[in-house]
């Protein structure tokens, strides 16, 4: 049977490495990088400096901004057949509406995520990066952002939990779509060409 067209999207918690693992594969297979725009976002400094105000806000802000990302997506590349690699699964955004919302305003996002997301085309491959809770410290002092500086380390590790769940729950709902784990403790494909290596094979095995 032929094989669907790649629609790769990297996966993982707050500076796992997604977007520094997506653009380094955009570039080995020649494919567009679909890449989330975090620093015009208006809500996320606010965000973190009071979740329970500013969570509705945030989560329906992500939320349309990938909605309108990814319809353009799946018209300028999907619907083309032509193969697309993404920093972020739109999924994402119910794993963090999940955690930072609650009652009616859950509800109320849940019912508007299904109606916007539903008959969208997804990713058929996942690559996620499984990374513990110093490492993820370690990379976001790295990455420097002001606003995720101080970071509930509590949140973070809600959050990997949170992503763990996920990612078993897709297995089973979307049995079709390759899930590929790295261990973003282990290897490290920013220092060592040898682990990049390792993940572009398993990739390859599934394209
Ligand atoms: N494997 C790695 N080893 C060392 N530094 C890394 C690695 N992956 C990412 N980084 C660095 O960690 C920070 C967060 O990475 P980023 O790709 O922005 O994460 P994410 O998109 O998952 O939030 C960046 O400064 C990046 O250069
Ligand atoms: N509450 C939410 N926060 C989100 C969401 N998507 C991203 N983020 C935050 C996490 C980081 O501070 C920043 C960039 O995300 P990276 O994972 O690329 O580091 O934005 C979301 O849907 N909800």
């Amino acid at each position: 049977m032929k094989k669907p067209c790649p629609f790769i999207a990297v996966e993982g918690a707050i500076g796992a490495g997604k977007t520094t693992l997506a653009t380094m594969l955009a570039e080995r297979f020649d494919y567009p990088l679909l890449k989330e725009i975090v620093d015009e976002n208006p809500f996320l400094d606010k965000f973190y400096q009071n979740i329970e105000e500013w969570a509705f806000q945030l989560e329906m802000f992500f939320l349309c901004n990938r909605y309108k990302q990814l319809e353009d997506t799946v018209q300028n590349y999907v619907s083309q057949g032509l193969p697309v690699v993404s920093d972020y699964h739109i999924y994402k955004n119910w794993i963090f509406a999940q955690r930072t919302l609650h009652g009616d305003k859950r509800e109320k996002y849940r019912q508007i995520y299904h109606l916007l997301t539903d008959d969208l085309p997804k990713p058929n491959v996942i690559v996620y990066i499984h990374t513990e809770l110093a490492t993820l410290l370690k990379r976001i002092e790295k990455r420097g952002r002001s606003f995720e500086q101080d970071i509930d380390p509590g949140y973070l590790e809600r959050l990997i939990e949170d992503y763990e769940m996920a990612i078993t729950q897709l297995r089973t709902q979307e049995p079709d779509t390759v899930i590929i784990t790295i261990d973003g403790n282990e290897l490290d494909f920013v220092e060592h060409p040898e682990h990049f290596e390792q993940i572009v094979a398993k990739i390859k095995e599934h394209l």
